[in-house]
């Protein structure tokens, strides 16, 4: 399947779809899910790629793919990840088997989102709103109707959304903007990286400059606060 077809289903007219970019623990996940409070639809490309890693088939491909790393067939994440992130030849088999059944899987959910028809999507303006909470949002938003979304949000979050070609299909991108240092001191702190880990995998990634270039919005998440005030002025900005 072509990037492009990922983007290509029934009733595609429904959704708006943003997809988020970034460098490692740039906080991707973190501002996807501040646009889910919102009501937006979140796809987590890390996610779709755990749950198919934790299917047998898939297992016992890769398995067959790299028998000097499993030989006896026990399929090991943390093996996995030393290998891949450590030879480019072995990182492009692997994504010769996930990359397609990960697109299948967005596509589908897309498709499923697109076909439940368009979701209004009603945002209070007001400051302090407390959106955790869903009734008091519904309360707030049937006194409140102030701004609203004539398209379904669905938000992708996918490390390598730009090097799949995905970008092109998304009606909106975001570059989540962070400063290395604090990067590399979240991934250690929250993740228990080492510290050139991150820099490792990020090596197979494409340069962050073009992503923020050719982004229609950029988040900067040094602070949560500061984040979450960017979140909510791109959501009211969005296209109706
Ligand atoms: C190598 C694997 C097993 C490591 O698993 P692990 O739980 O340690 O990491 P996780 O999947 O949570 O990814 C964490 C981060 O690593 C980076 N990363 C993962 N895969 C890749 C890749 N192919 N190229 C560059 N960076 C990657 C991303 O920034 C990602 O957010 C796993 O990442 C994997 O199967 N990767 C290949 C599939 C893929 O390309 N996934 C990216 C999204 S489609
Ligand atoms: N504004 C913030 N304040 C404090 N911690 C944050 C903030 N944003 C993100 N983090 C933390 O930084 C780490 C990385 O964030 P997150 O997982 O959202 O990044 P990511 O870009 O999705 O990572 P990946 O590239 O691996 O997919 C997480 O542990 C998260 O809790």
């Amino acid at each position: 399947m072509e990037s492009l077809d990922v983007f290509r289903f029934n009733n595609r007219e429904n959704l708006l779809i943003l997809g988020v970019m970034g460098g490692i623990a740039s906080g991707k996940t973190t501002v996807t899910n501040e646009f889910a409070k919102y009501g937006a639809h979140v796809i987590n490309a890390d996610l779709v790629v755990r749950e198919i890693l934790q299917e047998k088939n898939t297992q016992q491909q890769i398995g067959e793919t790299f028998p000097h790393i499993f030989p006896n067939a026990n399929f090991d994440k943390k093996l996995l990840a030393q290998h891949v992130f450590s030879s480019r030849d072995n990182l492009k088999k692997l994504e010769s088997i996930l990359h397609p059944l990960v697109r299948l899987r967005i596509k589908n959910m897309l498709e499923d989102i697109a076909s439940k028809g368009k979701e209004k999507v009603v945002v209070e303006t007001g400051p302090d709103l407390k959106l955790e909470d869903k009734d008091a949002k519904l309360a707030f938003v049937d006194t409140h109707m102030k701004v609203h979304h004539e398209k379904t949000v669905v938000i992708i979050d996918a490390p390598l959304l730009w090097e799949n070609g995905l970008h092109q299909g998304v009606d909106t991108l975001i570059f989540i903007d962070t400063p290395i240092e604090l990067r590399r001191k979240r991934a250690e702190t929250n993740r228990g990286w080492n510290n050139d880990e991150l820099d490792r995998r990020e090596k197979f990634q494409s340069d962050l400059l073009v992503k923020k270039q050719n982004s229609n919005y950029v988040i900067e998440n040094e602070n949560q606060q500061k984040m979450e005030q960017q979140v909510k002025d791109i959501w009211l900005q969005l296209p109706r």
